[in-house]
């Protein structure tokens, strides 16, 4: 990880034009992930996180303030994002192996046919998927099927992954199993991250940083360093510096939520 930010979010203020007015989401939004870092972003529901994912993925522009990745501004969809959400939308007549293929039929590649294969094989086997390569979606299992979301995010080696609740559907086992892949992964195929998620559990154990968003409209209302405390295993979510970083997150949504006053945010 470096210190430069890749992605760099500054004063962003949004409204959206709905039918029954204007609705205020963002305003002043600061955010930014250093290259090789990996983000969380937590906040009330509603607030406006997945505002915050489409305006990296360049799915909307903000009217004010600037989002700019690797020092060159947003201005429309970027095809270098890799994404996986909350549900893994594969196609069921495709085979496992040609949905994580998928994305390398859209985003230009210099990579032959053989070796798009091999790479999708090894990213399947990475996270356990092995043996599963020509199975159909619904022959896999809800963790396995968002195994194979994220190999098909991950295949054409995005510049930015954006995982937007991807473990939120998971049962608790399936999904403490998945985070413990990702640290493999980020190992094995180093990405800059912005994971959006509503477990803080989740969030100190991916991520190196945690922003807190405020409820809508959203602005950052808090930022956590997560201590680097070299490869990451479960038993860390059971230390007492983990208890705090919990507590004090819990205390910012509390915040955010508008239940505990603000004074009190004062680190
Ligand atoms: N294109 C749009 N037009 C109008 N309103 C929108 C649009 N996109 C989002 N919104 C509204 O903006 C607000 C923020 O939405 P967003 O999905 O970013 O919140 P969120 O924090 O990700 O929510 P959750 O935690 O429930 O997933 C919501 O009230 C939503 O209804």
């Amino acid at each position: 990880m470096t210190d430069d930010p890749l992605i760099d979010i500054r004063g962003v203020r949004h409204t959206f034009r709905t039918a029954s007015g204007p609705l205020k989401v963002l305003d002043g939004l600061d955010l930014s992930v250093p290259e090789g870092g990996f983000v969380a972003v937590v906040g009330p529901s509603g607030c406006g996180k997945s505002t915050l994912t489409r305006l990296v993925a360049g799915l909307m522009i903000p009217d004010e303030g600037t989002v700019r990745v690797h020092g060159a501004p947003v201005t429309g969809p970027r095809s270098n994002v890799g994404m996986a959400f909350q549900n893994p939308v594969l196609l069921e007549w495709r085979s496992i192996l040609d949905n994580v293929l998928l994305p390398l039929e859209i985003v230009p590649t210099k990579l032959s046919k053989p070796e798009r294969e091999a790479r999708a094989r090894r990213l399947l086997a990475l996270v356990g998927l092995e043996g599963f390569e020509n199975k159909r979606p619904s022959e896999l299992s809800g963790g396995m099927k968002q195994r194979a979301s994220l190999c098909r995010a991950l295949i054409h080696q995005p510049e930015v992954l954006i995982l937007d609740e991807p473990f939120g559907a998971l049962d608790a086992f399936t999904r403490e199993d998945l985070w413990q892949t990702m640290h493999r992964v980020k190992e094995e195929e180093p990405f800059t991250g912005v994971l959006i998620t509503h477990d803080l559990r989740e969030s100190i154990f991916l991520a190196d940083r945690v922003v807190v968003l405020s409820g809508r409209p959203a602005r950052t209302q808090f930022t956590l360093e997560v201590p680097d405390t070299g490869r990451r295993t479960l038993d860390h979510l059971y230390t007492p510096e983990a208890a705090e970083m919990l507590n004090t997150l819990r205390h910012q949504i509390e915040i955010a939520q508008g239940r505990a006053p603000a004074a009190q945010a004062a680190e």
